[in-house]
């Protein structure tokens, strides 16, 4: 997700710094990158070279590089209290006007602001998966985001060609609020052997016209923040309708979270 971020935002000429934690992340991060804008390229749709793009992409492993950024972007695991320590960190470095801003799928964007020291200047900007390809910005304010921060990021967000559509800061948002427990009841149908993988996507493609299948989605996103986001929902709704299906827990347990480890519901 970070790397999508990355791309979009440098395609529409903002200046970008993307960190990790190690070189070897963002030489992944790299390519991703250069795959997408090759892709791009070849078919049209980008008016600069993929070279021109990237040379606006600064890659470093020191967050101590973001002191001078207008916004940051977080696209770290789906972990609360990670994302709550580096907000921390953010707060300290990040000049004092900039804005921070959570990629976060679920977690609570009123705590991670709390975290930042800056709630004012805190919110939500939730891109979707793949980034380079999907529409939307869902831009979540927390209970002190200012209105200066949520107009600052919407004109961003569509500054980077996405449509941005506000919501409040509840669990799971609007988007995972309802995507999720879908997929969730799709691996239930899955271990209740009420059909295989491929007659479930199938059922849902063809029947409902969605473009890929609950299950070959949820391996698209990964079943771990799957997990993660349905563990959000059920806490922080209180309702047993939100509990992750065990056979998502499990999977994630084996080590099976979908097209990134090579195997999930399918084998990639
Ligand atoms: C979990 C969260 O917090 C929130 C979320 O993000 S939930 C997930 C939200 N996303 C979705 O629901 C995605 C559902 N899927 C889709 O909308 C579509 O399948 C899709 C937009 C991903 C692709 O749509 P499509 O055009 O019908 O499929 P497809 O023909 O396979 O792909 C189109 C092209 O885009 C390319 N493409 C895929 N990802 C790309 C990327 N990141 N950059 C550039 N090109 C890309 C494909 O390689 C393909 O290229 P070719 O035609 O040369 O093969
Ligand atoms: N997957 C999806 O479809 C979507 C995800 N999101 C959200 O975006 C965020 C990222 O998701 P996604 O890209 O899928 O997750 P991944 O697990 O694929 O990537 C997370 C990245 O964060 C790095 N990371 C882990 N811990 C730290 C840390 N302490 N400091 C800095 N970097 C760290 C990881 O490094 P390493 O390589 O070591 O794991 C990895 O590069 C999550 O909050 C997720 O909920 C939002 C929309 C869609």
């Amino acid at each position: 997700m970070g790397g999508g971020i990355a791309q979009v935002a440098a395609q529409s000429g903002f200046d970008v710094i993307v960190q990790d934690v190690k070189d070897e992340f963002l030489s992944r991060g790299r390519a991703t990158i250069e795959k997408s804008l090759g892709k791009l390229h070849e078919k049209g749709r980008l008016t600069e070279t993929p070279a021109e793009v990237l040379g606006r992409i600064q890659f470093t492993t020191e967050l101590a590089d973001f002191a001078d950024c207008d916004i940051v972007v977080e696209a770290i695991v789906e972990n609360e209290a990670i994302k709550a320590q580096l907000f921390r960190q953010l707060g300290e470095i990040v000049k004092p006007e900039g804005i921070l801003a959570s990629n976060t799928s679920s977690i609570p964007i009123t705590s991670l602001a709390t975290a930042s020291g800056r709630p004012e200047r805190f919110i939500g900007m939730h891109f979707m998966n793949p980034v380079p390809l999907m529409q939307l910005v869902e831009v979540i304010r927390g209970y002190s985001t200012s209105d200066e921060t949520a107009q600052k990021v919407t004109e961003a967000a569509r500054a980077m060609g996405k449509t941005p559509v506000e919501c409040n800061d509840f669990p799971g948002f609007v988007s995972n609020r309802i995507l999720m427990p879908m997929l969730n009841e799709a691996i239930q149908c899955v271990m209740e052997g009420v059909a295989e993988p491929e007659a479930i996507d199938q059922i849902m493609k063809l029947g409902m016209n969605h473009p890929m299948g609950p299950l070959t989605l949820a391996d698209f996103i990964g079943l771990d923040t799957c997990l993660a986001i349905m563990e959000v929902l059920h806490a922080g709704l209180g309702d047993d309708k939100y509990r992750p299906s065990p056979l998502l827990r499990k999977m994630v347990q084996a080590g099976l979270l979908g097209r990134k480890s090579g195997r999930g519901f399918y084998s990639y």
